[in-house]
């Protein structure tokens, strides 16, 4: 009966779709003086700047021979001859608010974006490719997110729900329960393209649709984490005033019901560099900036904060020179204040985070002298009045703290008695290392404060796990001139890998299992790039076991990746950022890897060919290799704060909180270790952290290892791609609004044509692989189901009673067309087409060796639910 239905109902669009098309084409033949030919001989034009709509006019044999096509543009009327190459073909306009680009008769770049941008300009930033969701950055709020939307999508089905943030949650949320088995919900794309907002946004579904046991996650307590986060691992750069600068794995554990039973975070790979220096034009952490100026009464007077100066020429942190600024920094701060009250979080606690932040303030105020000179130099603080408030705010002894700070040898290990600091700069370098050291504690008592709040004993079955990433980062496309650092290749190494990831899921293991299963699919005219080379070359490791046969061998033998370049030449003495790039060069320097790699003019600078080329970041190598090694006064600051004399601090370090799960669950590159149920259950993480800590002074191997082990959870789920897509340099900068705001109408009224910058717009969608991942999608067969499932539930449609029924009476019974499916050689799976083409497409194929019939069917497998799943979803 259901097959019967669904069927019907697919034919009864794309019935339309095609009578619209010939209405469409009708039109087009009556309407001559405008366009004087049919819909189908409309094409784009593609050009460097974008591409225009045009006309194809009659070719002569010579232009076919030549590979040439005679156009006309239609804005101009102007003919001209382009390459063959140049032009792609044109979809109906019927088309052009698609919801699903799968669907498009002419799958191809011009006609996505062309797709895109008309659905931007009826505020439609989310489309489907397949079971891939594209957001763009509306640059504009949008009433696109409320809890009356929620309540629209739960429940929902794929098939039925428009693209959306909230369908794809719901999709994630109903596998989940379907499958019992891990999902995840993945947000790429570039530094302020919208990840953060869209992965709020589908947290908050969760939170509303699931629900939680006794309520215990609602809506309030999911937006005060994300408060708590952002103001810890959040601030302002030339490409989003709110850039994350940590990776956020959040997840939602589900009992037995379907509801929420428990939640935790991890936090990874903070750019914890960022709180021990300012760079020129760079900004503190947002908290940093938001206690100062929000702190009053007698939190003010506790953490000795009521004269700040105004000149914002702090070392640690940055100040808001405009009295606006200051004000909306305080409101954030009384809204962060207010989020851990919302949590329930001991108020003495946050206290203790606060005073750590507050010594970090006045130990930049303290700063660094030396005196004397010689082997007797000793590096002293420079005020011994604020190196005294910071002592006393973090309960220790001045002579502690200086120790913590000064008291460091050469080769990497704290020792008391000697004080080896005998330069300015050195002298700088271990008291930012302190408070680099400080924050990250700060932080990690600040998750496993949100771990103790949201983590429960529930017994759980499944989880949904979130990922949220700094984005990509070119500061060149925001018009900075200095270079990418060593921090944002590290943020760009973990988008080259989650698109590795997302190559792998959505075009190499759907072919390889083609390939298995012996199913047929037309690969042509489908190119295919590939982001595992750059990969390589940021992480190969090492190879000891190679067989040198030849010179050839013995060259790969002996390269390794830039991340183990950095390793080893921050372990050499006499090593520098020179002696690195020397060795890049050597090892990469060659015309095989010139698509990857490139010098530059410049000194201590090279280029990455990111994302396939479409993205190259110019990177200046300024203290990398002094950075690729952790600071010894870094881990001081955790014995510092656990031997405090202030109840409220030591408590965050000693015993239950941040450390039950034995051993330190802080090191550098990772918080929250202690309070995760599923991602205890898949443990990759721990382990590569395990394996990082074997050398967990090296910093650039902490980041490979854990790169590691966040894309091996990942690999783990079902898992489920977002990528956002900002449609001018400066989307991220725009304000943000609330979710009441008012729409920023000027942004909303200005042309699309206008805002979309569509050279950015189409390198976005080469480097993430959509288009690619959609072609297969719609030429392949996605979807794929155990013949004996299928059995299971079609069964009934095969019109026979009381017998076995077999596949081909459920198929010949329902009369399918045996074009739309094939079956493959195991008996276990069946393959299933893209539905547009195939309504109900079962690919049937039969095995004349092992006289046996596989089946793969195209069908709505969701819509055929357990009806305890139905009900647990509704309870
Ligand atoms: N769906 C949306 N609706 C309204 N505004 C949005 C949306 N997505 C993004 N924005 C705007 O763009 C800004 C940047 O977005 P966001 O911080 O989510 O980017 P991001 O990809 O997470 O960046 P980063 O990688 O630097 O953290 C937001 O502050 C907001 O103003």
């Amino acid at each position: 009966m259901f097959l019967k239905l669904r069927s019907t109902i697919i034919c009864h669009n794309a019935n339309e779709l095609q009578q619209e098309q010939h209405a469409q084409e009708g039109n087009g033949n009556k309407n001559a003086a405008a366009n004087d030919a049919n819909v189908n001989d409309r094409v784009w034009l593609v050009h460097r700047g974008g591409f225009c709509a045009a006309l194809r006019l009659p070719q002569t044999k010579a232009h076919l021979e030549n590979h040439k096509v005679v156009i006309q543009l239609l804005h101009n009327s102007e003919e001209m001859t382009v390459d063959e190459d140049d032009i792609e073909k044109m979809n109906s306009p019927s088309l052009d608010l698609i919801e699903d680009i799968c669907e498009l008769k002419h799958l191809n770049e011009a006609s996505l974006l062309h797709c895109l941008r008309q659905r931007y300009a009826s505020n439609l930033i989310h489309t489907k490719a397949g079971p891939i969701l594209i957001v763009v950055n509306p640059m504009a709020p949008l009433s696109l997110y409320s809890e009356k939307v929620v309540s629209m999508f739960r429940g929902c089905k794929t098939e039925d729900m428009p693209p959306h943030i909230y369908s794809l949650a719901q999709t994630a949320y109903r596998t989940m329960l379907e499958t019992r088995r891990d999902q995840s919900l993945i947000f790429m794309g570039r530094s302020g393209s919208g990840k953060t907002t869209s992965f709020k946004h589908a947290l908050y579904y969760l939170a509303l649709a699931a629900g939680s046991y006794n309520n215990f996650l609602n809506a309030d307590k999911v937006n005060s984490v994300n408060i708590i986060l952002e103001a810890f691992g959040n601030t302002k750069t030339c490409l989003n005033s709110n850039a994350t600068r940590l990776t956020q794995l959040l997840s939602l554990d589900f009992d037995q019901t379907g509801q929420i039973a428990s939640a935790s975070i991890q936090v990874l790979l903070p750019e914890r560099q960022r709180a021990g220096r300012r760079l020129p034009n760079e900004h503190s952490f947002h908290i940093m900036t938001r206690l100062l100026a929000g702190a009053c009464g007698s939190l003010q007077k506790e953490l000795h904060l009521e004269s700040i100066p105004s000149e914002d020429n702090h070392p640690f942190v940055s100040l808001p020179q405009k009295l606006e600024d200051r004000q909306r920094s305080a409101a954030e701060f009384m809204r962060t204040a207010q989020a851990f009250e919302t949590l329930n979080i001991d108020p003495r606690a946050v206290r203790g985070i606060w005073s750590i932040l507050a010594s970090i303030y006045h130990l930049g105020l303290a700063g660094v002298t030396i005196v004397g000179s010689g082997p007797t130099a000793r590096t002293q603080f420079a005020n011994p009045s604020a190196a005294r408030r910071a002592a006393a705010l973090l309960g220790v002894s001045l002579e502690d703290l200086s120790g913590a700070a000064f008291n460091v040898n050469a080769s990497g290990s704290s020792s008391p008695s000697k004080t080896l600091n005998d330069s300015p700069d050195l002298a700088w370098e271990c008291l930012e290392a302190l408070i680099i050291g400080l924050y990250s504690e700060a932080l990690a008592a600040a998750i496993a404060l949100i771990n103790k709040a949201i983590c429960t004993s529930a017994h759980t079955i499944a989880s949904i796990i979130l990922i949220d990433t700094p984005g990509f980062q070119n500061p060149a496309s925001c018009g900075s001139q200095t270079g990418a650092t060593l921090s944002d290749l590290k943020h760009n190494y973990l988008q080259e890998r989650l698109q590795l990831l997302f190559h792998h899921n959505t075009l190499v293991a759907p072919r390889d299992r083609y390939a298995q299963e012996l199913v047929e699919i037309d690969t042509e005219g489908m190119p295919e790039t590939n982001p595992g080379p750059l990969v390589s070359l940021i992480d190969k490791a090492p190879q000891n076991h190679v067989v040198r046969s030849s010179q050839r061998d013995l060259r790969e033998q002996d390269r390794r990746g830039l991340l183990w370049l950095l390793d080893e030449e921050s372990i050499y003495p006499n090593a520098n950022d020179d002696t690195f790039l020397e060795r890049l060069f050597s090892h990469y320097g060659d015309r095989e890897h010139q698509t990857l790699l490139r010098k530059c003019n410049g000194s201590k600078q090279f280029v990455l060919q990111h994302l396939q080329g479409t993205n190259p970041v110019l990177y200046m190598v300024n203290g990398w290799v002094r950075n690729s090694r952790e600071h010894p006064a870094i881990r001081n600051a955790g014995s510092l704060l656990q031997d405090s004399s202030r109840d409220e601090i030591s408590r965050l370090y000693i015993g239950s909180l941040t450390r039950s799960s034995g051993g330190i669950v802080f090191c550098g590159s990772f918080a929250g270790l202690e309070g995760t149920h599923s991602l205890r259950r898949v443990s990759s993480i721990r382990r590569s952290f395990t394996s990082a800590g074997v050398k967990r002074n090296s910093i650039m191997l902490q980041v490979k290892f854990t790169v590691d082990g966040i894309i091996d959870t990942l690999r783990r789920t079902g898992t489920h791609f977002v990528h956002c897509y900002l449609l001018q340099h400066n989307a991220g900068q725009q304000p943000t609004f609330s979710a009441g705001g008012s729409p920023n109408t000027s942004a909303l009224q200005t042309s699309s044509d206008e805002l979309v910058n569509i050279p950015l717009l189409r390198s976005q969608l080469r480097g993430s692989q959509v288009l690619e991942a959609a072609r297969l999608h719609r030429f392949g067969f996605p979807e794929s189901v155990p013949l004996n499932e299928f059995i299971r539930r079609f069964g009934l449609l095969a019109g026979e009673s009381n017998k076995d029924v077999t596949v081909e009476q459920i198929l010949s019974a329902n009369e399918l067309d045996p074009a739309t499916y094939r079956i493959g050689p195991s008996q276990h799976q069946i393959f299933l087409g893209f539905a547009q083409t195939l309504p109900c497409s079962i690919r049937l194929q039969s095995d004349r060796k092992q006289n046996q019939i596989q089946l793969q069917l195209h069908l709505d497998i969701v819509a055929v639910l357990d009806p305890n799943l139905e009900r647990m979803q509704h309870d």
